[in-house]
């Protein structure tokens, strides 16, 4: 297995290191050689558009494997150095001026091939980003559409986000196959993936309103989601795929406090802002004044706001529980209570608080199916906690000779006897059973008869239970707020992305256990349709009034809002299966596979069995990407060396530390499994708090031991590796050795024929070889590097200067000047 550069640069990987050798201007040429692997359409194509092509690699490719004489035609906002047999030019894909220049490269040519692997910029050229990655690809459509040729192919990068669905269903109007895809070489942490669409139908007249961002991505526009009326319906994990924030150049950035208090998007203000600041601005703040005097503002919240991006859980709840003070202080959450009083009034529950704008129907349905879910989650863990404090408790009395083990183990089959053998349920029912187990000194005493702190329901424990679920419902929300803003550092810390994704393959072996939260999550909606002896009521509470507002709610068939519904409702949708969003009857009938349909752009839903399938793989939820043969091709080449050994890259001193050692047979491979267990190894983090867990795991690695020389055997590498040359400049010298040779040869040739002359003498042979060889040895002088005075039309210009042939120097007029008057100066000293 080759060890993977895990940090700082972990980007040079292999396709990085590949691309450089191979001379690609970039790793996303792989992408490319991968997706024509797959679909073979470079071979077929004459004549190919190249959208967002800089610095162009994919450019590069496509000049190497189309047949000869083709017409590639690249275009990107930044410059694009000249390819041999490629057009480029410089210009926004999103402008007129840009179409015109591709129509005057393609005459009357019509393209094969329209390949989109645009990103909105962030570093160059920023100006111009006023689309975002799905608006940019829909743009790029446009261009397709406008110059793809009858069942040519359409190849371009879309990230999972929320308009992926929207991108698919247009993509699918317009062409007979689509298929989404994510090759070998892109990067797993990536949200990026390409989809490859063939057979372009070429239709006479396309609706406008098909390629228009408006109203392709209106469903989903403007639909803001109230986070604050998430602290009591929290919203499921969702990860934002978007890839780039718009208009978010700055890397630190404030707020002051006092906004945070304000808004209705909490987490969104800590994910992505480094410090919440009590500095006053120049025309005063009194709010931010006030908020500075509060005595709940304390130091440890002071010190909390100074650095958000180092916010543990517990910090962060501390803040989030600070914002609903000072709100209560400030009187902005009055409405809230009034909720909560009406709801007292009327004898509801008050746990629904619906607080600030409602959301839209469509929003407020998943809403409250997540917060089904969620409160079906926070019940678990509720008992899951509760069991494990009660095991606690018997431990204790255990220990004080109050009980025998018998009874612990009689818990640990389940809460509450549940799926044990000896359910306590039962046992209480029956007269026999309580007498016998009230016999003795290690009696377990039947529900009436417990004592207070025996964890199974007297009044008074229900009341406690009642206060304790609330608490313990706003702390699994803040659970899930607290995920929601780690999501939210990672969308801007590509290092911490990366990391997380390690971390998810590791520890398999646990998840199935203990699990974290995740593991549980996921675990539950799995068992949502079995798990219903239990839970049978509470579900059908919540179940009943999620199918009553589905039903009560005025949206049309299929959940779409009526101006999405009257769009589609066109003739050109005539016998096209609608895009739907949470269909009501996957809710009734399927509810575990509900949330991973959300995900999807169901084209068709509703169907039979069969059809339902087919249309599962044509939805493209292509999360990850799976390993096919393709992949193990790419990675044997690479694993492998000519003589079949693998081929591992140590990377890390650790690495070469232990391979040092087993080289030198200081360690065996039974020392290194004998290593494995250790004491990080089988941690029991069972009822240790998710906050302990996350400062701990930062430091519960085993510290692997280095050596000097593997350090610096390892630094020697890296430094050999950087100062390695390119191949453009590796094939330059290899060409100059070959020149020589060559030379050499001729010499040889003539100085033999020299030698073999008759008619000369000795000397005169002597003579004229030695005369070859000067000859030969003597150095071209290089010629003299032209002047050119900056001045005129030379002045400013970048590059050559127009009719300048040969070496070229730039001068600046002045610096001649002043170099001709030192030398005058120094002539007069000398005289
Ligand atoms: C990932 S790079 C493309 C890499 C390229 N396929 C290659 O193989 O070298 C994305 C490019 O999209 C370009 N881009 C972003 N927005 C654009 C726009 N509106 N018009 C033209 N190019 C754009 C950026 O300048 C950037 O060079």
């Amino acid at each position: 297995m080759a060890i993977q550069k895990k940090h700082g640069k972990g980007r040079l990987d292999k396709w990085y290191r590949l691309a450089k050798e191979k001379g690609y201007r970039a790793r996303a040429a792989f992408k490319l050689i991968q997706l024509n692997k797959k679909y073979g359409f470079l071979e077929k194509s004459k004549v190919l558009l190249d959208l967002c092509a800089a610095p162009g690699s994919w450019s590069q490719v496509a000049a190497e494997v189309m047949p000869m004489g083709s017409l590639i035609v690249g275009v990107d906002l930044s410059p694009i150095k000249p390819i041999p047999r490629v057009i480029t030019f410089q210009s926004d894909i999103t402008t007129d001026k840009c179409r015109a220049t591709i129509r005057q490269h393609f005459k009357t040519w019509k393209a094969d091939t329209v390949l989109h692997d645009g990103a909105p910029n962030v570093g160059t050229a920023w100006a111009q980003d006023s689309f975002n990655q799905a608006e940019l690809a829909l743009q790029s459509l446009k261009l397709a559409t406008e110059f793809l040729a009858e069942g040519g192919t359409f190849v371009t990068k879309v990230f999972r986000s929320k308009d992926y669905n929207s991108l698919l269903w247009v993509f699918n109007q317009l062409f007979n196959k689509v298929e989404a895809t994510k090759p070998p070489s892109s990067r797993n942490v990536s949200a990026e993936i390409f989809v490859v669409c063939r057979g372009f139908k070429a239709p006479k007249k396309i609706d406008p309103r098909f390629l228009d961002p408006k109203n392709v991505f209106a469903e989903l526009q403007g639909a803001t989601p109230n986070n604050e009326a998430k602290v009591f319906n929290p919203e499921v994990k969702k990860r934002k795929r978007d890839g780039y924030e718009e208009g978010d150049y700055t890397l630190y950035k404030e707020i002051t406090a006092s906004e945070f208090i304000q808004t209705t998007d909490p987490i969104s203000i800590l994910g992505s802002y480094n410090k919440l600041t009590f500095k006053q601005p120049p025309n005063g703040d009194v709010a931010l004044a006030a908020l500075d005097q509060l005595p709940e503002t304390t130091d440890e919240i002071r010190r909390c706001c100074d650095d958000l991006k180092v916010l543990g859980r517990r910090d962060f709840k501390l803040l989030l529980k600070w914002r609903l003070k000072v709100r209560d202080i400030f009187g902005f959450r009055e409405k809230k209570e009034d909720i909560k009083e009406d709801a007292d009034a009327k004898g509801e529950t008050a746990e629904e608080v619906a607080e600030i704008e409602s959301m839209d129907e469509e929003l407020q349905t998943q809403a409250e199916l997540q917060a089904m879910k969620d409160r079906e989650n926070a019940r678990k863990k509720r008992e899951k906690r509760r069991e494990n404090e009660k095991k606690q408790r018997e431990i204790v009395r255990m220990q004080l000779n109050m009980v025998a083990p018998m009874d612990i183990g009689m818990e640990e089959a389940g809460p509450q006897g549940e799926g044990s053998m000896f359910s306590l349920k039962k046992i209480d029912k029956t007269e026999n059973g309580i007498k016998r187990l009230a016999r003795g000194r290690m009696s377990v005493l039947p529900n009436n008869e417990q004592p207070k702190d025996s964890g199974v329901g007297t009044s008074q424990e229900s009341d406690d239970s009642d206060d304790d679920s609330v608490a313990d419902r706003l702390e699994g929300e803040l659970d899930s707020m607290y995920s929601q803003y780690q999501e939210r550092k990672a969308e801007l810390d590509a290092k911490y992305r990366a990391k997380k994704a390690r971390k998810e393959h590791e520890d398999d072996e646990w998840e199935g256990v203990s699990g974290g939260e995740d593991a549980e999550q996921s675990d539950s909606s799995d068992l949502e349709e079995e798990d219903d002896s239990d839970d049978e009521s509470e579900d059908d509470v919540a179940g009943k009034g999620l199918v009553r507002d589905l039903d009560d709610a005025p949206a049309t068939d299929g959940g779409l809002s009526r101006k999405a519904a009257a769009f589609f409702d066109q003739d050109i949708f005539k016998g096209v299966a609608l895009p739907t969003s949470t269909a009501k009857t996957t809710v009734k009938s399927k509810p575990a596979t509900l949330a991973s349909r959300e995900a999807r752009p169901d084209v068709d839903m509703g169907s039979d069995d069969g059809k339902d399938a087919n249309e599962t793989s044509r939805s493209f939820e292509v999360v990850k990407r799976e390993r096919n043969a393709d992949d193990e091709e790419w990675e044997n080449r690479e694993d492998k060396r000519p003589d079949g050994r693998p081929d591992i890259d140590i990377i890390t001193a650790e690495a070469m530390t232990l391979a040092h050692q087993l080289a030198t047979g200081q360690k065996t491979s039974y020392d290194l499994v004998d290593d494995g267990f250790n004491k990080h190894a089988f941690r029991d983090r069972d009822g240790l708090p998710d906050w302990f867990l996350d400062d701990e795991g930062k430091h519960d690695k085993l510290q692997k031991p280095i050596t000097k020389a593997a350090a610096k055997a390892i630094q020697e590498k890296m430094r050999a590796y950087n100062a390695r040359p390119i191949k453009k400049v590796r094939e330059a010298k290899a060409r100059k050795k070959i020149k020589a040779a060559q030379k050499f040869e001729k010499l040889k040739k003539k100085s033999d024929m020299l030698a073999a002359d008759e008619g000369m003498t000795e000397k005169e042979k002597a003579d004229s070889i030695s005369r070859l060889l000067s000859k030969a040895s003597k150095k071209k002088a290089p010629t003299p590097a032209k002047l050119v005075v900056a001045r005129g039309v030379h002045r400013g210009v970048k590059g050559r200067p127009q009719g300048v042939k040969g070496r070229y120097r730039i001068v600046d007029p002045r610096m001649k000047k002043e170099l001709r008057a030192q030398k005058r100066i120094a002539s007069k000293k000398k005289r």
